[in-house]
């Protein structure tokens, strides 16, 4: 696969990417692609599109994206449903932890769920919930109960599949009792997924080559023989995600730069199948990206 070198000293403004109006699969050369320079970005110190002067900058983008939409939602119902995912995103939400949000956020009235979970104990190195726990949620004041693991709290270890069973009851009590509304299509329809991708364009996890991105039920599905440690996953199936009313794809780091670019619509090597992260795209309504110069850097113009 033939890729341009990342040119660390331009930046990117790709302002239709965030507005939806560009897919994933448009080629790069009908994108609008404003070059700016990475000095006058980086001393203004403001965000520019979706690409990031630093990792640091998305993180305060995000922080202050998060909390517009908790207080835009909690407007007009009781709670904001937010998911999270595992991985380096977690990190990213540090921002929130600081004035003014940390004050500012109804935090009681977030219900905190996850697109998917290592099955493992939660007091596990590996958990997603422990990691989401550990450095963020025990620093806000969100009540235990209003935080839905995809484990048992009991520190039990189920099966994948029992995993999946459970957190598939979960989710359909909270739809009966109206907490969770559902999509036109028929799936619970969450405020706000939180998504990372893996370097491989995992979503969750669903993962390329795997089944698992094709299922559409139930709403929890499960893998035993992921291609990354730990083999046990439990995850959303893609119609749950894709129904959300807000997806954030939150991608910081070089380790990324070759799947944004490939998701980006840059050229792809012969054969490669749709990456699931390629297809939270919807016309329904936007995915709002933040990424960071590195994980950017093989986005150049033509
Ligand atoms: O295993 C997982 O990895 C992905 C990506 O994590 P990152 O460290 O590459 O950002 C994460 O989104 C997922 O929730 C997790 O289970």
């Amino acid at each position: 696969m033939h890729l341009p070198h990342p040119q660390p000293k331009t930046c990117i403004n790709m302002q239709r990417y965030a507005t939806g109006m560009a897919t994933p699969t448009a080629s790069p050369s009908s994108l609008t692609l404003l070059l700016c320079d990475q000095s006058s970005m980086a001393a203004s110190g403001k965000k520019s599109g979706e690409i990031f002067p630093s990792e640091e900058a998305v993180a305060e983008a995000l922080a202050e994206y998060v909390a517009e939409l908790s207080a835009r939602f909690l407007k007009d119902k009781q709670f904001f449903t937010v998911v999270l995912s595992g991985g380096t995103l977690i990190h990213t939400l540090r921002k929130l932890l600081e004035s003014p949000y940390r004050d500012e956020v109804k935090w009681s009235r977030w219900k905190i769920f996850w697109v998917d979970e290592r099955v493992v104990s939660l007091k596990s190195q590996d958990s997603n919930y422990k990691l989401a726990f550990d450095e963020f949620l025990s620093k806000v004041p969100i009540s235990q109960n209003n935080i839905y693991p995809m484990m048992p709290i009991d520190g039990s270890i189920p099966t994948p599949e029992e995993a999946a069973d459970r957190y598939n009851g979960i989710l359909k009590e909270l739809v009966d009792s109206k907490i969770l509304p559902l999509s036109a299509t028929g799936y619970p329809k969450f405020d706000l997924m939180l998504l990372g991708t893996g370097p491989s364009g995992t979503v969750g996890s669903l993962f390329p080559n795997r089944p698992q991105p094709n299922t559409d039920k139930p709403w929890v599905t499960f893998l035993d023989d992921a291609p990354e440690k730990p083999p046990g996953r439990v995850t959303l199936v893609f119609p749950v995600i894709d129904s959300a009313s807000e997806i954030a794809l939150v991608v910081t780091g070089i380790k990324f730069a070759l799947v944004v670019y490939v998701v980006m619509g840059g050229h792809r090597p012969p054969g490669l199948p749709k990456l699931p992260v390629e297809r939270i795209q919807s016309k329904q309504r936007s995915v709002t990206r933040f990424l960071d110069q590195d994980a950017a850097a093989f986005l150049l113009p033509k």
